[in-house]
């Protein structure tokens, strides 16, 4: 116990720092001139999500679309993620501001990292940042590779009891040795702001039952559509990959939304069939341009969640990201699409920041 006690890199993060740039000029929407971008522009209140009361409508204001970047061939709306999460983390910031002043407390996230996985590192760091930028208090417990699984387990039974962290998340993937299931069923069901507990996914899958979170990349990508004034309801929507980290919940919360929804996957026969009927198409597979074209139909929606690293010595850190959408083939064909980088990646974090809010929001019953 002693010896994990020191293996551990506790890193708290202090409590009110919010340093984001406020941006008066937030553009949700890179739209260009066409049939399809005056259907996207309507900034509608944020349905999704349980703030109704602080994120007024005045407040999720868009301007008119920027026609900066407009080529002739281009006909779709970017959907700028970037801009969508850092209104939403201000809004948070300005919520756990309130929550400070009003009780004493903040919101806590606990962040347990098992491994050396340099994507790992870097998504933490990236959670890490946000919370602080928020005023959310972090704690991160870091193991090595070769740790047991009972030190994993150790670390969360301290973090399910401790009454400062209100969130906690175990980055995945964990190292092959592990039991996901057995570690991810010990997060406190209260506390399970990933949304990954096996009786919050249940919920989501039964009509009538509300789980306690969502998990936070289907959220961030329906939340994208709601901003974007997408309707989801009586729309063909496709979602590619059925993980249980995003596939899966997405098409759950899009049935939710009342889509009529087709799931395809590694085995399904003639996937572009499938996906060129879809009014709205969720891509999670991470496979680059896997997504044709011709996979599309005219004016569809696609939210492109997959993410693959391909080295690029010009790039800042020797690598670039690339979704599994042919972007320059896609942009073409639908009326709306996310970009990568800069497209969902934000909206998981602030989504992540906006489950732990509401996590602590109800464990000190603060409205
Ligand atoms: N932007 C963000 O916030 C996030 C991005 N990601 C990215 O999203 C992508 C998916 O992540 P995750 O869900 O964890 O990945 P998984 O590897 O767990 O799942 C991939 C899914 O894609 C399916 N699949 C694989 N190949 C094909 C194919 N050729 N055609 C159709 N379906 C296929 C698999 O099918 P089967 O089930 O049959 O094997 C599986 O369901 C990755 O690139 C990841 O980096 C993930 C989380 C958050
Ligand atoms: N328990 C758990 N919860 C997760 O939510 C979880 C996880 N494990 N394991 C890995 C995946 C992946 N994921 C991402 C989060 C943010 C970006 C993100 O912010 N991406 C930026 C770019 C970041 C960069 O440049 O590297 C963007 O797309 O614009 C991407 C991917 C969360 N995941």
């Amino acid at each position: 116990m002693k010896s994990m006690m020191q293996r551990m890199v506790v890193v708290w993060q202090k409590g009110l720092n919010n340093n984001m740039t406020c941006r008066s000029q937030s553009r949700a929407l890179n739209t260009l001139k066409d049939n399809y971008s005056c259907q996207i522009l309507k900034s509608p209140p944020l349905a999704s999500l349980d703030l109704p009361d602080v994120w007024t409508h005045s407040s999720t204001h868009y301007d008119p679309p920027s026609t900066q970047n407009c080529t002739n061939e281009q006909t779709a709306a970017v959907i700028d993620g970037k801009s969508i999460a850092e209104e939403i983390r201000l809004r948070i910031a300005s919520e756990v501001s309130r929550m400070k002043k009003s009780i004493g407390q903040v919101p806590g996230l606990a962040v347990i990292l098992v491994g050396q996985r340099k994507d790992s590192q870097t998504y933490v760091r990236n959670k890490i940042k946000a919370c602080e930028e928020a005023g959310i208090k972090s704690v991160m417990t870091e193991l090595p590779d070769d740790c047991t699984e009972d030190e994993v387990l150790c670390a969360l039974s301290s973090f399910n009891e401790n009454p400062s962290v209100h969130g906690i998340l175990v980055q995945l993937p964990l190292p092959q040795h592990f039991n996901e299931e057995k570690i991810l069923n010990v997060v406190s069901l209260e506390k399970d702001v990933d949304g990954f507990h096996p009786l919050n996914m249940g919920n989501l899958a039964m009509r009538g039952r509300e789980p306690l979170f969502i998990p936070c990349t289907p959220k961030g990508c329906i939340e994208l559509l709601f901003r974007s004034g997408i309707e989801i309801m009586g729309k063909k929507a496709v979602v590619i990959g059925r993980s249980n980290i995003v596939g899966l919940p997405t098409s759950l919360l899009l049935q939710r939304h009342h889509a009529t929804v087709s799931i395809v996957h590694a085995f399904t026969k003639n996937p572009e069939q499938i996906t060129c009927e879809a009014d709205i198409v969720v891509t999670a597979v991470g496979v680059p341009n896997l997504v044709r074209g011709s996979w599309l139909k005219p004016g569809a929606v696609v939210i492109d969640v997959g993410t693959y690293p391909v080295e690029d010595p010009s790039c800042e850190h020797g690598y670039r990201l690339i979704g599994d959408v042919c972007y320059e083939e896609a942009i073409r064909v639908v009326s709306a699409i996310t970009p990568v980088p800069g497209g969902v990646g934000p909206m998981t974090i602030a989504m992540l920041l906006f489950n732990t809010l509401h996590s602590a929001k109800r464990a000190y019953d603060f409205t």
